[in-house]
């Protein structure tokens, strides 16, 4: 009989708290243990307040594309994780996947199925084989449309499982202001916890940064106790400058996460827009003291990609950046792929992406 294989038992672990920072060519395994920061209420940071407006913090931003574009392809090369340190690391990835649908056909149908894969996001036995049955994995969060708040709050109820919904006439975010708030307040009373908005990327292509810090406040107040995530569409805003600006403008304003992309733009989540968006978190909590989230999203699909955003967040903002309060990965069907890459490690065998429908 063939062999299966395990999570070493360090990988598996009760007790296992922290990322451990590796000292050989390998990183130490993520964590998967539920109390090591897989669980959503009992695991939050303090919510950003935001600043004033600090123009000249905000002007005095200037990020050179070609010393980010270096760093950024020598990454992926000097960080890899192999085997069953993979494995575990892609479990952990699993925890912090908002699983999207945002398609013009999306129907209740569908929205109740992907809710189903984010309570049961890997098959059972495949759980079992890995040692990591009892951990009760699940993802970061479901993220719809407001028309499918009300749908998936009921899919997931007593799940423990977020749903976000994408507001404020995504992805474009161009109808007029009162309408986009509410949206968001609408969204809210549905029973969203989180929100992505997306911003007025004219704000920030013509440097209207007190434009830019208004609109994202007020959103901030009609999201109440739900969390804000910004939209920043970092590929329609021409300039990783802009991207840096933009960045800080929506921190200040109350921002509790800056998220990339909404999947819909030309270029989506790039590792370059990670490391100026990381940056631009560390250096407002260096300033402020408060904690930012980051959210790559669109166009993350295989376990590679979603292992490289991880060495980003490991590498500039360290391991407190690794669990679902401080960090998400907006994406429609990666989960796929990561299904894929731990039924190989398991049994040695890659199945055909058809055997993990999403919907
Ligand atoms: O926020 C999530 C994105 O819209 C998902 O994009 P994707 O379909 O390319 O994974």
């Amino acid at each position: 009989m063939e062999a299966k294989r395990t999570l070493p038992k360090s990988a598996r672990g009760a007790g296992v708290t922290s990322i451990v920072d590796g000292r050989g060519p390998q990183l130490a395994p993520a964590p998967v243990d539920p109390a090591a920061g897989n669980g959503h209420a009992d695991d939050h940071v303090a919510r950003n307040p935001g600043t004033a407006l600090d123009l000249d913090v905000v002007r005095a931003l200037r990020v050179n594309r070609s010393a980010v574009e270096r760093r950024a392809a020598t990454l992926p090369a000097r960080r890899t994780v192999k085997k069953e340190w993979q494995a575990a690391w892609l479990l952990r990835a699993i925890t912090v996947i908002d699983l999207t649908t945002l398609s013009g056909d999306d129907t209740p149908g569908n929205v109740r199925r992907l809710c189903a894969k984010a309570r049961q996001p890997v098959r059972p036995e495949l759980l079992e084989s890995l040692g990591v049955a009892h951990l009760g994995l699940k993802t970061g969060a479901v993220c719809v449309y407001h028309a499918y708040v009300a749908t998936a709050v009921e899919a997931l109820r007593g799940s423990g499982i977020p749903v976000a919904a994408v507001s404020t006439g995504f992805p474009a975010g161009l109808s007029p202001l009162r309408e986009r708030l509410a949206e968001i307040r609408a969204s809210v009373a549905d029973g969203a916890t989180e929100i992505d908005t997306v911003i007025t990327r004219a704000h920030v292509l013509r440097g209207e940064w007190e434009a830019l810090y208004d609109e994202v406040k007020a959103m901030r107040e009609a999201c109440g106790d739900a969390h804000l995530k910004v939209i920043l569409a970092t590929g329609e805003l021409a300039t990783l400058t802009n991207v840096a600006r933009a960045s800080e403008v929506a921190m200040q304003a109350g921002a509790d996460f800056i998220k990339t992309s909404t999947g819909k733009e030309g270029t989506n989540a790039t590792l370059p827009y990670a490391l100026v968006m990381c940056r631009g978190i560390r250096a407002y909590q260096e300033r402020t003291g408060h904690l930012v989230g980051f959210k790559p999203a669109g166009g993350i699909r295989a376990a590679k990609g979603v292992l490289e955003f991880m060495y980003v967040m490991k590498e500039e903002l360290g391991d407190r950046w690794l669990k679902p309060d401080l960090f998400r990965v907006g994406a429609s069907a990666l989960l796929t792929d990561i299904e894929r890459q731990l039924e190989h490690f398991v049994t040695g065998r890659y199945s055909a992406a058809h055997r993990h429908p999403m919907v």
